[in-house]
């Protein structure tokens, strides 16, 4: 650990199975993922009940002296010992969760999908701005080591620009045995595959086609989207969209995610002039990629690496390095997955729903609605 490492004190707000994981990352030591500059505390934890939030640190943190815990977020957002807020509520509350957290002057790390829709986060980071307070959407994934490498082969030249992302994130909820109220059924909680999975699909064609630099930072130029629901509660079993960025490059995402089968094989596979690069499964936290290089353009394969990548936790301390990077350094977004990728994504879902006719209950999204 360096002499003075930037310590973050984090509030952490709600006690679901995210809020789990990323706490247990938060309390590994950085050393183990060699990182010296920055360290993380976690002062506060608010959940609905004071009982649940008490169970929470016992059970996650149970070395750990003096966390405040209160039987709401609004004291965890108030309490003046938090430097930032972790948000792991389900989607549909996030806007008014990270609302509360910027009014009361608190820095936001926010789970995907950030809000309901684009509208809402647009308020969000017009608060954040005018308040000089950091927001970052929590897309752990472009955080990960195998990532930053992935990016640095793919942006390095040899494999030209690239032409075509597919990729898949599923996974089998068995929807039949959830309860309705679980927020994956729940149209009230955003239930459904795409906001849920789609971030990561779309995330690698956000990092691959949108950040390849060929692409200067253009935005898509179309968006196709098609769901096929459940008749359980109607929101998406399974959805399928396409983003095309054709401004600079001639480029294609066939993404697709579903909650009724297990992911797909092929991960994602980012394709090239001079080749691919493929992506293992689970695309949010890969074990590894293999890149393939052609003789020629369109000719054959005739080198294969594969890189793998292992580190000590789950991989969500990455992302809270972000953060207090940013913090010690006074950003107020991430220079990797900064605002604008944030509103991308969120267009995006929006109008994916919007084709898929997926409205969401009334009175669930706080700022315009989706017709
Ligand atoms: N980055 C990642 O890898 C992952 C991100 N996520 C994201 O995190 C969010 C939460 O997912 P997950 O942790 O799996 O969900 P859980 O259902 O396990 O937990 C959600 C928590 O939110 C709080 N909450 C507040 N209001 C409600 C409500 N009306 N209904 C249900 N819970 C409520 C509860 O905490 P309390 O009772 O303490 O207030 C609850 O435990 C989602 O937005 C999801 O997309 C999820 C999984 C992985
Ligand atoms: O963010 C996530 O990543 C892993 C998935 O299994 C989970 O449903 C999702 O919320």
């Amino acid at each position: 650990m360096a002499a003075n490492p930037y310590v973050l004190k984090w509030g952490i707000v709600s006690t679901g199975w995210i809020a789990q994981q990323f706490v247990k990352d938060l309390l590994e030591d950085p050393a183990s993922r060699n990182v010296t500059d920055v360290a993380h505390k976690i002062v506060a934890v608010g959940s609905r009940t004071v009982e649940s939030a008490q169970k929470f640190v016992t059970q996650y943190a149970p070395k750990e002296k003096d966390i405040k815990t209160y039987a709401s977020y609004t004291e965890v957002f108030a309490d003046p010992n938090v430097n930032a807020v972790y948000i792991g509520t389900p989607h549909t509350l996030h806007y008014e969760n990270a609302l509360e957290a910027l009014n009361a002057g608190k820095h936001v790390l926010c789970e995907k999908a950030t809000t309901s829709n684009a509208a809402e986060l647009k308020v969000l980071l017009a608060l954040a701005k005018e308040k000089k307070l950091f927001f970052m959407e929590a897309l752990w994934t472009r955080f990960h080591p195998l990532t930053l490498e992935l990016k640095r082969i793919a942006e390095e030249g040899t494999l030209g620009d690239p032409v075509v992302v597919h990729a898949d994130l599923s996974a089998d909820f068995d929807i039949e045995k959830l309860p309705l109220t679980h927020r994956m059924l729940d149209p009230k909680l955003g239930g459904g595959a795409l906001l849920d999975l789609g971030p990561y699909p779309l995330f690698w064609a956000m990092l691959s086609l949108y950040e390849h630099p060929s692409n200067k930072n253009a935005r898509p130029t179309s968006i196709t989207g098609s769901m096929v629901t459940t008749p359980i509660t109607g929101v998406d079993a399974s959805t399928s969209f396409t983003v095309n960025f054709t401004e600079h490059l001639r480029a294609q995402a066939v993404l697709s995610c579903s909650m009724t089968v297990p992911t797909a094989p092929f991960g994602a596979t980012i394709r090239y002039k001079n080749g691919n690069i493929i992506v293992k499964p689970p695309i949010f936290r890969s074990p590894s990629f293999t890149v393939q290089y052609y003789d020629k353009p369109g000719g054959e394969v005739v080198r294969e690496e594969t890189k793998t990548f292992k580190y000590v936790g789950g991989g969500w301390h990455f992302e809270a390095d972000e953060v207090a990077r940013c913090l010690r350094d006074g950003k107020l977004e991430s220079d990797s997955w900064g605002h604008e990728k944030s509103i991308i994504v969120m267009e995006i879902f929006d109008e994916v729903r919007r084709q898929g006719k997926y409205i969401l209950p009334e009175g669930v999204e706080k700022v315009d609605r989706v017709q």
